[in-house]
């Protein structure tokens, strides 16, 4: 394989991981060497060398070989090290990390961070982190099958990987294994195709905690769906449990069998709902210590994490991303890092997250605080009871919408823009010199952006 070759690959990577990542995280890399399978760039940082491994080793591979070069490993380390130096650490280190043999003989790809120290429970995630924590204290079997559902990237893998884990550690005796579906039905048909049929089922019907993420997969698949219906019988026949997840409640799934559907629901059905304000500053503080005990220098603005969990509200698989490219900033500037800076690096994902938040549901959220009419944002009426609220409004209108002043104040009954200029400028010393309504302004803020 040559640079060209890698250059090729990097076409199809971005394709995949979109060009926010791709920018981040793999156009910093350069093509050091193939050798007998293991491909292996230099990158800038090891943070970032890390973050690739952990995040992009799967795609970075099934493009270099796809491109006709088959590579096996990789192996992706900061640039001062020597090639051959760095090779066995990182890839001894990816594999302590991420992977780990089950008792039952399987390569379980479980990932480090995914415990349930590392999960911050919230009250979007409670009842299914409490489902989760019952499920891996491994007692007596009180709800089987345990269903998770929710949208992508609010943490079902996470927390099927946490019971996992926790299974394996207070029970090293029990088998556990987790896979998704789509190994599942690739182990089947594979099984098929070699005729070891009942080596695979032997395997599965065998274990004693079964986990299987992402079960949507199979769904029109008629005959992984038949053997995944034996399986899942077999075990829980015998009081094995079976944790499943899945984008969507076991009804919302179409194409999957009556039968199926029925045996899903027959134990406990938890929703994931998406994360709230709370829970995803709590998300992203939990990330900056773990990175700033490792960097002791890191330090971010005051502000900035506030800001990214009420603009980020996408998903904590998003908000991650965002942080992490924060980190990889920092880690290649060596300084910390600033509000202006935070909006510069993460100008792209900011413009996405942007809601279409407009004036009038600012009005409307304000009147309803303050127990006003909306014909009061926008009457002549200079009474301190009705003139407040109305400069918050304008506050916020400033803050939260793209908005010019004189805009605004056309909305607010066509006054002038020097009228909302003033009223921005008294909230905020009003902010800092009166706690009710520096309270006010949080609440409002947050409930015109949950
Ligand atoms: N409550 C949480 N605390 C800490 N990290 C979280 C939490 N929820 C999600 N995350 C993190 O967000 C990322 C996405 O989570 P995860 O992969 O579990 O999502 P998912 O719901 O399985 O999504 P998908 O449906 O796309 O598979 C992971 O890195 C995970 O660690």
């Amino acid at each position: 394989m040559t640079n060209d070759a890698w250059s090729l690959a990097k076409g199809g990577i971005r394709k995949d991981i979109g060009a926010h990542n791709y920018t981040t995280w793999i156009e910093p890399l350069s093509f050091r060497s193939m050798e007998e399978g293991t491909l292996s760039l230099a990158s800038p940082t090891e943070f970032i060398g890390k973050w690739v491994m952990q995040n992009f080793r799967d795609v970075i591979l099934r493009h270099v070989s796809a491109n006709g070069d088959s590579a096996a490993r990789l192996v992706c380390s900061a640039s001062s090290h020597g090639a051959s130096r760095s090779a066995a650490p990182a890839q001894t280190r990816t594999s302590d990390e991420s992977t780990q043999r089950s008792r039952a003989g399987q390569e379980n790809t479980l990932d480090k961070r995914f415990t349930f120290d590392g999960f911050i429970v919230g009250k979007s995630n409670e009842l299914a982190h409490a489902a989760a924590r019952r499920v891996a204290t491994g007692g007596p079997v009180s709800f089987n099958p345990l269903f998770l559902h929710g949208r992508v990237g609010l943490g079902k893998t996470h927390l099927m990987q946490a019971i996992a884990w926790e299974m394996q550690e207070q029970n090293p005796d029990k088998r556990v294994m987790y896979l998704s579906a789509e190994q599942f039905m690739y182990r089947f048909v594979q099984a098929l195709r070699e005729k070891a049929t009942m080596d695979f089922k032997h395997l599965f019907r065998t274990v004693d905690v079964l986990l299987v993420d992402d079960v949507q997969f199979i769904a029109g698949k008629e005959s992984t769906q038949e053997e995944f219906f034996h399986t899942f019988n077999a075990l829980v026949d015998q009081g094995k449990q079976v944790v499943i997840s899945a984008d969507r409640s076991p009804a919302d799934i179409s194409d999957l069998e009556e039968r199926i559907t029925s045996r899903l629901q027959s134990g406990l059905v938890v929703d994931l709902h998406p994360a709230d304000y709370e829970l995803r500053l709590g998300v992203l503080q939990h990330r900056v210590d773990s990175f700033a005990a490792h960097n002791p220098d890191f330090q971010l603005e005051d502000g900035v994490l506030e800001f990214l969990a009420s603009r980020i509200t996408a998903s904590i698989r998003v908000l991650e991303g965002a942080v992490m490219r924060l980190f990889a900033y920092a880690d290649l500037v060596k300084q910390s890092v600033t509000m202006e800076q935070t909006q510069d690096v993460l100008g792209d994902l900011l413009r996405v997250s942007e809601r279409k938040l407009t004036i009038d549901e600012i009005m409307k959220v304000t009147c309803e605080h303050y127990s006003l009419r909306m014909s009061d944002m926008t009457s002549a009426r200079r009474s301190r009871t009705v003139a407040r609220p109305r400069q918050m409004a304008m506050y916020l209108a400033k803050k939260l919408t793209p908005r010019s002043y004189p805009e605004i104040g056309r909305k607010f009954g066509g006054r002038d823009h020097t009228t909302v200029l003033y009223a921005v400028r008294k909230i905020e010393e009003l902010m800092i010199a009166d706690d009710q309504i520096a309270e006010d302004a949080q609440l409002l803020q947050r409930k015109l952006e949950s």
